[in-house]
């Protein structure tokens, strides 16, 4: 959407955006200190977004952000992410169910509700053992996330009057809950116990990840063993030890926020929130633009058909973890999808030193942003540097589909694009990446194994209605037909 912007200016442009001033800057070169979280932090600007999220973030107090980044990684580790197959399959195969018999699904809504579920049910695993109503508490998740990027008027029935009513609830639901609350004052304890250290923390808490159960549960599987098998192993050695800092989501999290402020109660619910945000609508994203893609493209579907065909000859029926490691075609395609229709917009650092790109400076103070999908404009490999066309060939979506949709670009060292900033890069690199990979590549492989995808509005893309933070398709544009093979 900057690329017009590009042309006129440079490396360097300034833009408004959701009413804050921010500078676009392509230069990596520039690029490099605030990636590295030196001379800037990360922070979204976003006035709505920072009343909802938080104002302070231990993301960016020294020593804490790696020791963070350590637990909240070993808990998306492969044998992990085996583990989670079983789970995330049967959500989906749930999902499935109800657009089977319809032969169609409305897949902007279908992706959104997708995304929650599987934030709420799978990655947060959030229990609620005091009978309240999921169902309920989902809706008001959407709620939440609603107001994140909306105007900033708090009036009433307003986005964000009605996302701060959520954030309010779910606090309340999230604090009811005996799981929260105890896993927030055994964490005090062990804190306490460890001397309020990130680092010491981090290390027990790797200790134990690395531990016999996980490798066990990491051997298992590589030997072809089911998910389940993994699991059970990685739980029979960490039973027969005892229980210390068990890796978690939540425990990454509660570090961090000790070390902002003295942990309360409040924040085992706030952690909740905070990775619903970083996980439901990226993930909805990544669905909803990878189906809205693979359906304009039969060419495609073909090719992953038969590379499924192979997979299930060889792994069978069920798809298991180590099936979806041996799919080059299908990696090859989510990863362009992720290059042509990228699921975020990059990031953006407030600098906190003067900035130099070429001949300007951005004073201390100000915003930048790196920003996926003009960075991916402008690849090294894919892009010969010329200025003067409307739309390069590999960005041309909208004008040479064929052209610009090809997975094959991935699979030769000659033509593999070198930039690819949907999931960031750098110090922040995102931490859900493999995951999400793991879930489109599961739903696209049971769907594709027995359907073809067809939009019924073949240009519903084109009509969006808007493009930023994402797609929105012009109402009732967004079926996705399910023809059976
Ligand atoms: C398609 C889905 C997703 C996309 C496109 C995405 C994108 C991103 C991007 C661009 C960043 C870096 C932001 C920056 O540089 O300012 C990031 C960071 C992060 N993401 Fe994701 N994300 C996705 C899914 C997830 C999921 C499912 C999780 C959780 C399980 C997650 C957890 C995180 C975390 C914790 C960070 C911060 C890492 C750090 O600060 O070190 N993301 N993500």
């Amino acid at each position: 959407m900057f690329w017009d912007r590009y042309r006129r200016y440079g490396s360097v442009f300034r833009t408004m955006m959701l009413g804050s001033r921010i500078w676009v800057v392509t230069d990596l070169d520039a690029l490099r200190g605030p990636l590295r979280d030196e001379g800037a932090y990360l922070e979204v600007p976003f006035p709505t977004f920072q009343r909802l999220v938080a104002a302070e973030s231990f993301l960016n107090r020294p020593g804490v952000h790696g020791p963070w980044r350590k637990i909240f990684s070993a808990t998306l580790a492969p044998p992990r992410l085996a583990a989670m197959v079983p789970e995330i399959t049967q959500l989906m195969k749930s999902h499935l169910s109800k657009w089977e018999p319809q032969g169609q699904v409305a897949i902007f809504r279908a992706a959104r509700v997708m995304g929650v579920d599987l934030a709420v049910d799978v990655i947060l695993d959030i229990k609620l053992s005091d009978g309240t109503d999921r169902a309920w508490v989902k809706s008001q998740v959407e709620d939440y996330l609603d107001g994140l990027y909306g105007l900033p008027l708090n009036l009433p029935g307003s986005t964000l009057a009605k996302a701060l009513a959520a954030r309010a609830k779910l606090v309340e639901v999230f604090l009811r809950q005996p799981d929260v609350a105890a896993t927030q004052a055994q964490f005090v304890q062990e804190w306490e116990a460890i001397g309020k250290s990130p680092q010491a923390y981090a290390a027990a808490v790797l200790d134990q990840h690395t531990s016999a159960g996980d490798k066990a549960a990491g051997a298992a599987e590589e030997a072809g063993a089911s998910e389940k098998a993994a699991a059970a192993a990685t739980e029979a050695t960490r039973g027969s030890r005892p229980a210390v800092l068990a890796p978690s989501i939540m425990t990454a999290q509660l570090m961090g926020r000790a070390m902002l402020k003295p942990s309360e109660l409040e924040d085992g619910a706030m952690s909740l929130l905070h990775m619903l945000v970083a996980s439901a609508d990226t993930t909805r994203f990544a669905l909803f633009n990878t189906w809205a893609l693979l359906a304009m493209s039969p060419r495609v579907q073909d090719k992953l058909y038969q590379e499924q065909q192979k997979v299930l000859a060889e792994y069978g029926e069920e798809i298991s973890y180590a099936a979806t490691c041996h799919m080059p075609y299908m990696d090859a395609t989510l990863k362009e999808c992720m290059r042509l229709l990228p699921a975020s917009a990059g990031g953006i650092r407030k600098l906190t030193a003067d900035m130099q790109v070429g001949s300007y400076t951005i004073p201390a103070g100000e915003y930048v942003w790196y920003h996926a999908g003009l960075m991916h404009y402008l690849d090294p490999v894919c892009w010969d540097g010329d200025t003067s066309v409307d739309v390069p060939a590999h960005m041309d979506w909208q004008n040479s589909f064929e052209v610009a949709f090809r997975p094959e670009r991935w699979l030769s060292e000659e033509t593999r694009p070198r930039y690819m900033f949907t999931f960031g890069t750098g110090a922040h690199l995102c931490i859900g990446m493999n995951l999400v990979y793991l879930e489109v590549k599961l739903l696209l492989s049971m769907v594709l194994r027995k359907y073809r995808l067809r939009l019924r509005t073949p240009d519903m893309l084109l009509r969006c209605e808007r493009l930023f933070p994402f797609f929105l398709p012009a109402k009732g544009t967004d079926t996705v037909l399910l023809e059976p093979r």
